[in-house]
């Protein structure tokens, strides 16, 4: 192995926090992993396999990430391209990306340092052992900070040797909004290339290792060139793979438990970040996106490096599709197997104690929105952890409060001991209820705060914020404005970021603006807040300019951003090649960018296109299981979708219900309807609202069945019903012809919508039908 694996469990278990170590990822996901190896040595051990490196080199725009493309196709290489990378610190506003960016701008080289660091990191974290480094090393102090901090070297060097004019043609041609892609910059990157990348070349070539193509011609001719290259190390290039045990590629499922006679442990690896993979994703396609992630399942499957890991279900013979679709099942069933570990040792009398392991797991619950296995969670947590422990309590809480459980959730709150010497158990609190839209409960905690004498903190604003703008209500958000300056965040661009969004929500796009304009300095979030506030509003020339800013600011556009912008097009064209920019960047595996996908197709009546993306994705939420079966609105095979999604375990919510009683309203299922209706309240305890009421009777009216229609209204409710119940009646009796039930109906509406034309010309209809004449006249009357 290229890095040594250390033979010991014990770091594992008994695991001090230096020996724990948060990747960017895991703490964004918050969770604590436990390091399962030492991995303090960057040498090859002896006798240990090296990795099989490739560097590319050429000048800029020869055409090296376009053949690396072709390369890793054919030959499975996972491609690191050194420019994506730095570009990505730009992206992510890190503590170098302001000085990359000028760098960059300016066709110099980033340090070193820099740049060999993140490749080490990508290196570390790739479950591959084959590599292909492009755009590196650009100089010779690059090659020597390589060889000294990874203390590898290469087994091929290509290099593209490509004319000037053609480079400068194809890169002022390349259209991908590059900062350095002006001619400027360009005839300083050429200067530089001649004077500090040639030394490389000869370096190689004096080594035996430098392998130029010419490369000129067609992309396919060019690759002819390269092909022969990588033929004598073929059988090396399909060995068995490098195993890397901090790759968080192979870190699936996502925990590992660990026994011992006395204790029970969880090594708890987020399944879904890839670094490696979303680094270089500016360039790759998403096949090659695909290909890693069947091998990492089957890797996964192949190496369970001695642990107890959980089962996994096996690949079928179709990469892209079960790839993603066992991701899914696999998650819930690695969380599902963990629990039950846990209640088997807990029957057993073996306590546990760890809150990072209750901490680890109500975040997975929560991510998956998984009520069901949070409550078993809960019945795990030992009182003294639950009342004591912050941490672990307002995981509970938060994800009671966003799965609709407010009581348990202000249970468990009000036992909190803590609570009223932070703001973070509320903060979790209205985190909760704002992301389950009770945006005035979320309010109604945070006055209650105040009222406590508990000090909102700069995590409490952007919550409350956002059930502000879930609201609507300007004076309360001004309010609340007043109230951040008051407590001393009127600078934090955290809080400022939610308060452009807040503003935008509440209709006062100008004001939005004002406070991002005072923004001092602007993060890739406050961008895209201004972006999309923008589009929501439908300032489309306004959202353009944002845009451009952005890119020539090296901020990309971010997931929310294009959502935004996929819910607003208008056309089928524009929404097709939305779709491919989405897929040039990697981000049609984003769950909200996935689902406005879905959404749009179905718009655009493409539901084909629409189920393909949605078997596509990687993860699931309630939205994507509610746009799916909405997409189906005319289909029967929409149940479909609903069975999976029970058998998924996500818990259909009231929306859901809409759309699954609106279907079988639509395709005549009556006792589809019934059941569904039935099991809404009884197995969800979601209590039918006036539109699941209206679908109902819907269902009846259509079918024909207008008396239970009718009783549905009159006996059924408990409350009064409204225009689209009585109006559902009024269609289904003028489709039946059924002018008793009609009048009642009609007349309802009228009081309900005097000025509402249609339910008039639907009554005339009615008795046009019954040849009732002089009612029809009648009816005209009234209208005058
Ligand atoms: N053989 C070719 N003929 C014409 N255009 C090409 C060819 N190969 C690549 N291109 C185009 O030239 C542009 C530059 O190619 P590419 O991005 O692969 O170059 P690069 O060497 O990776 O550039 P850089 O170092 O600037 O990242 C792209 O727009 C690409 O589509
Ligand atoms: N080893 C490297 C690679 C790149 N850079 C900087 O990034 C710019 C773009 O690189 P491409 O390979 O995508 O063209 C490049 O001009 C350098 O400014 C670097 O510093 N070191």
């Amino acid at each position: 192995m290229w890095r040594r694996v250390a033979s010991s469990l014990s770091p594992i278990i008994s695991s001090s926090p230096s020996s724990r170590s948060l990747s960017r990822n895991q703490a964004a996901f918050g969770l604590i992993i436990r390091e399962s190896f030492a991995t303090e040595i960057s040498k090859p051990e002896e006798g240990a396999k090296s990795p099989f490196i490739t560097f590319v080199l050429g000048g800029p725009g020869s055409g090296k990430g376009t053949q690396c493309e072709k390369i890793v196709e054919t030959f499975g290489l996972t491609h690191l391209s050194a420019g994506d990378l730095l570009r990505r610190e730009i992206a992510m506003h890190t503590k170098n990306g302001d000085m990359i960016l000028n760098l960059i701008k300016d066709g110099k080289i980033v340090p070193s340092e820099v740049t060999v660091k993140l490749l080490q990191k990508e290196l570390e974290s790739s479950n591959s052992s084959k590599f292909l480094i492009d755009g590196f090393p650009r100089t010779e102090e690059n090659r020597v900070a390589f060889e000294r901090i990874v203390g590898a070297d290469p087994d091929v060097v290509l290099f593209f040797d490509c004319p000037e004019e053609e480079m400068v043609t194809r890169v002022l041609n390349r259209n991908q909004g590059r900062v350095d892609d002006n001619i400027t910059t360009m005839k300083k990157r050429l200067k530089i290339f001649e004077a500090l990348n040639r030394p490389v070349i000869d370096y190689y070539k004096n080594k035996g290792k430098l392998y130029t193509i010419n490369a000129v011609g067609t992309v396919d001719d060019i690759f002819k060139q390269v092909l022969p290259i990588f033929t004598p190390f073929q059988e090396q290039l399909k060995q068995s793979r490098h195993v890397n045990p901090k790759s968080p590629l192979l870190c699936f499922p996502p925990f590992i438990i660990l026994r011992t006679e006395k204790m029970v442990s969880i090594v708890y690896r987020p399944s879904f970040c890839y670094p490696t993979i979303s680094s270089s994703s500016m360039k790759k396609k998403p096949r090659h996106y695909e290909q890693l992630k069947l091998k990492q399942i089957q890797d996964n499957n192949n190496n369970n490096n001695g642990f107890t890991s959980l089962s996994l279900s096996k690949p079928s013979p179709t990469p892209i599709l079960v790839g993603k679709q066992s991701t899914q099942r696999t998650k819930l069933e690695a969380l599902d197997s963990v629990i039950t570990e846990l209640e088997t040792s807990a029957r057993k009398g073996i306590t546990i104690t760890e809150p990072e392991i209750f901490a680890s797991l109500l975040e997975t619950c929560y991510t998956l929105r998984s009520i069901h296995h949070g409550a078993r969670v809960h019945r795990l947590i030992p009182a003294y952890l639950l009342r004591n422990n912050l941490g672990v309590s307002s995981k509970l809480v938060r994800l009671y409060a966003s799965c609709g459980y407010a009581e348990v959730a202000h249970e468990v709150f009000d036992q909190m001991s803590k609570r009223k010497s932070s703001a973070f158990a509320w903060n979790s609190l209205i985190s909760g209820y704002a992301e389950s839209a009770q945006y005035e409960d979320a309010m109604a905690i945070y006055f209650q705060m105040a009222e406590d004498g508990v000090k909102p903190d700069r995590f409490t604003f952007p919550r409350v914020l956002k059930a502000c703008g879930g609201i609507g209500s300007i004076q309360i958000g001004e309010a609340i404005h007043r109230d951040l300056v008051k407590e001393g965040f009127g600078y934090d661009v955290y809080v400022l970021n939610a308060l452009v969004d807040m503003y935008a929500k509440c209709g006062d796009i100008v004001k939005a603006k004002s406070v991002f304009d005072m923004i001092p300095h602007k993060d890739y979030v406050s961008w895209n807040s201004m972006l999309t506030s923008y589009l929501h509003h439908g300032l489309l020339h306004e959202a353009v300019h944002i845009f451009r800013l952005m890119v020539r600011d090296g901020v990309e556009p971010d997931k929310v951003a294009i959502s935004s912008v996929l819910a607003r097009v208008l056309s089928l064209k524009h929404g097709r090649q939305l779709h491919g920019w989405v897929i040039r960047r990697g981000m049609e595996c984003e769950l909200s960018v996935a689902n406005a996908l879905i959404v749009l197709y179905s718009k655009m009546g493409q539901l084909s296109q629409a189920c393909f993306v949605f078997d596509q994705m990687l993860e699931r939420d309630i939205v994507s299981w509610n746009a799916i079966i909405s997409a189906h609105s005319k289909d029967s095979n929409g149940l479909k979708y609903f069975e999976e999604m029970q058998r998924a375990d996500v818990r259909p919510d009231v929306i859901t219900f809409v759309s699954v009683l609106s279907l079988c309203a639509n395709t005549g299922m009556v006792e589809d309807g019934e059941r569904l209706f039935s099991l809404m309240s009884k197995e969800y305890g979601i209590n039918p609202k006036m539109e699941h009421y209206a679908c109902m009777v819907n269902l009846y009216g259509r079918a024909g069945m207008m008396q239970e229609a009718y009783s549905m209204i009159v006996r059924e409710m408990g409350f009064e019903a409204g225009p689209t119940v009585w109006g559902a009646l009024l269609y289904a009796c003028y489709i039946h012809g059924n002018a008793d039930i009609g009048e009642v109906a009609a007349q309802r509406l009228f009081e309900l919508e005097p000025d509402n034309e249609h339910n008039f010309e639907l009554l005339m209809r009615i008795y046009s039908k019954a040849k009732r004449i002089q009612d029809v006249e009648r009816v005209r009357q009234m209208m005058l």
